[in-house]
């Protein structure tokens, strides 16, 4: 059996369960619950603190995980990324006071508080910058205000959390995450694991791509493709109708309105859209 780790709660642990809801797995049916047999597919499910996914499978103990990039770095297990999952988006940086520490030159000597020291020290490494870093569950967003740091360094999503701190990032961000499925760095790859990836890439051209079809004049399917190239190639079928085809095209789902409307000013008519409910590409 395919042994998978699972994110158990926060942000990462919903969105995680919905993608392979979605693959076609079998997922828990509590939010206690700490494993799932999805006995159809072969795979058992271990949900565990986010934080010690990449240690289980950096270890080999557990074949795949689901985890942040961020997470997976500052773990320093020796994990890999097999594929990036398209949520649980988040940027890792630096931020002080206004006035006091506005440069990432300026961090040595300092105390820096985060709940990320692999992923912090890492960063000052490549530097050659010596700073103390101080290691914080979370809510390190007090510790300059407290006295306890000069610097946070912490994941911001819409950066209320730092502004009600009284805190301004500064420098370029250290990381930007996002969730990903990883693997032991390295590791044998396996029928049963190549196969849960090319699901959870299904999942992500299915969410990313819609299907367009329509029909156009014959003599324009060159200019209508250049429009609709799909991922391999558009499909040109014959119509009954003299003169025209029907043209059917995978289209990126957040360009599609722009392309229907060029579509139509070329002289495509009937232009439908639906969604994918599952691929393999
Ligand atoms: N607004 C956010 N706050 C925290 N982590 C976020 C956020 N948005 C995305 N993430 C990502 O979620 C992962 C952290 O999840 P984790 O469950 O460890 O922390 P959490 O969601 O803050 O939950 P908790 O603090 O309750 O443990 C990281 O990969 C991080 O980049
Ligand atoms: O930029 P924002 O949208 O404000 O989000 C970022 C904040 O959210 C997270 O904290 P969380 O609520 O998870 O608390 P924690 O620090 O205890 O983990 C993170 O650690 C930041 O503090
Ligand atoms: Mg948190």
């Amino acid at each position: 059996m395919l042994r998978v780790a699972l994110p158990n709660k926060g942000s990462l642990s919903t969105s995680a369960s919905v993608m392979l809801t979605e693959a076609g797995y079998r997922q828990r049916r509590a939010e206690r619950d700490l494993t799932c047999v999805d006995n159809d597919n072969g795979i058992e499910f271990f949900y565990l603190r986010p934080r010690d996914i990449a240690t289980y499978v950096g270890s080999g103990d557990l074949d795949l995980g689901i985890t942040g990039r961020d997470l997976l770095i500052d773990s320093g297990a020796p994990a890999e990324e097999v594929l990036a999952l398209g949520f649980g988006g988040s940027v890792f940086r630096y931020a002080a006071r206004p006035g006091t520490v506005d440069s990432v030159d300026d961090l040595g000597g300092r105390r820096i508080a985060t709940s990320y020291p692999g992923l912090v020290a890492r960063h000052l490494g490549e530097r050659g910058l010596e700073a103390e870093v101080i290691r914080l569950d979370g809510a390190v967003e007090n510790a300059v205000g407290l006295g306890v740091a000069d610097v946070v360094a912490d994941v911001v999503s819409t950066g209320a959390t730092l502004r009600q701190a009284g805190l301004e990032p500064f420098g370029d961000a250290l990381l930007e995450s996002e969730a990903a499925l990883i693997r032991r760095a390295g590791g044998p790859s396996s029928e049963a694991a190549d196969g849960l990836v090319r699901r959870l890439r299904g999942v992500l051209v299915a969410r990313e791509y819609v299907m367009l079809a329509y029909d156009v004049r014959v003599e324009l399917v060159e200019q209508a493709s250049a429009l609709t190239p799909g991922i391999e190639s558009p499909t040109v079928s014959p119509l009954h109708r003299e003169g025209w085809v029907a043209v059917q095209a995978m289209t990126p789902a957040r360009q599609v309105q722009r392309i229907m409307d060029e579509l139509y000013a070329i002289g495509a008519r009937g232009i439908l859209v639906t969604r994918i409910h599952a691929c393999r590409i």
